[in-house]
């Protein structure tokens, strides 16, 4: 989970969680004493999910579950932050620092912000929103052999039976359950990996419209595309 030079790390994440943190109002005080089990443990458990070297984006960051936990475990990966508070994104810029997290990027905005300029290998998030939404924040971020992996709890399935119209739209693969462990006092948690179908048809522009076509501003421009070609 935690390498043994990566351990103090975590340690100290966890010890900034519990005062710093709490005094700023992202971790609630009753947190503070399970912030191990609760947070840290159950964060670390989607490492084993990430391929070696691989860029994440972890939408809605928070005070840094399960991104910054991510990039103490594994410092082999480029992890950006999103986040759109701003004393969170402060939190998360002066843990970064003052563990000295090579490789962590943080980005104050909502997830959206980012779509169109990049795309990653992972897409993670916790807590943050049905996937429903999700995949609408998420799935432009994701690279053509990507993958939103989101932590889930004992929902999941009722998750995907509610996202299924989002999924076809997004043209999504069967979503996968994961088993991560039981996490310390909680409930068992599950991730939930969304690949695309057929990684071939991811490119820019993108998203398609309801209804399954390409969105409107892209058939525009295909439309005057073809006519200067017609010309
Ligand atoms: C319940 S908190 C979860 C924080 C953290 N992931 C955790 O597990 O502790 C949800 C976070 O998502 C952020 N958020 C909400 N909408 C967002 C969006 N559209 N894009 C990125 N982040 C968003 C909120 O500011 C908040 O920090």
């Amino acid at each position: 989970m935690f390498s043994s030079e990566r351990l103090p790390l975590a340690e100290r994440y966890a010890e900034l969680l519990a005062t710093d943190g709490v005094v700023r109002g992202l971790i609630g005080p009753r947190e503070a004493p399970r912030l191990w089990d609760r947070h840290l443990v159950n964060c670390a458990l989607l490492a084993d999910l990430i391929p070696a070297g691989a860029t994440v984006c972890d939408i809605g960051s928070g005070a840094g579950l399960p991104g910054l936990v991510l990039a103490i475990a594994r410092p082999d990966l480029r992890v950006t932050l999103v986040e759109p508070l701003l004393r969170r994104t402060t939190f998360l810029e002066e843990v970064a620092e003052a563990l000295q997290l090579e490789g962590v990027e943080v980005v104050r905005g909502r997830a959206d912000s980012v779509h169109g300029s990049r795309r990653f290998d992972v897409v993670t998030s916790r807590a943050v929103a049905p996937l429903e939404r999700l995949l609408g924040w998420s799935m432009p971020l994701v690279a053509p052999d990507g993958a939103l992996v989101a932590m889930k709890g004992s929902s999941v399935v009722d998750e995907i039976e509610a996202a299924r119209e989002e999924l076809a739209r997004w043209r999504c693969a069967e979503p996968e359950v994961v088993e991560l462990g039981v996490g310390g006092e909680i409930s068992p948690t599950v991730a939930l990996r969304v690949a695309w179908a057929d990684p071939a048809q991811v490119s820019w522009p993108l998203p398609p419209t309801r209804g399954g076509g390409a969105s409107k501003s892209a058939s525009r421009k295909g439309r005057r595309s073809n006519r200067r070609r017609e010309a």
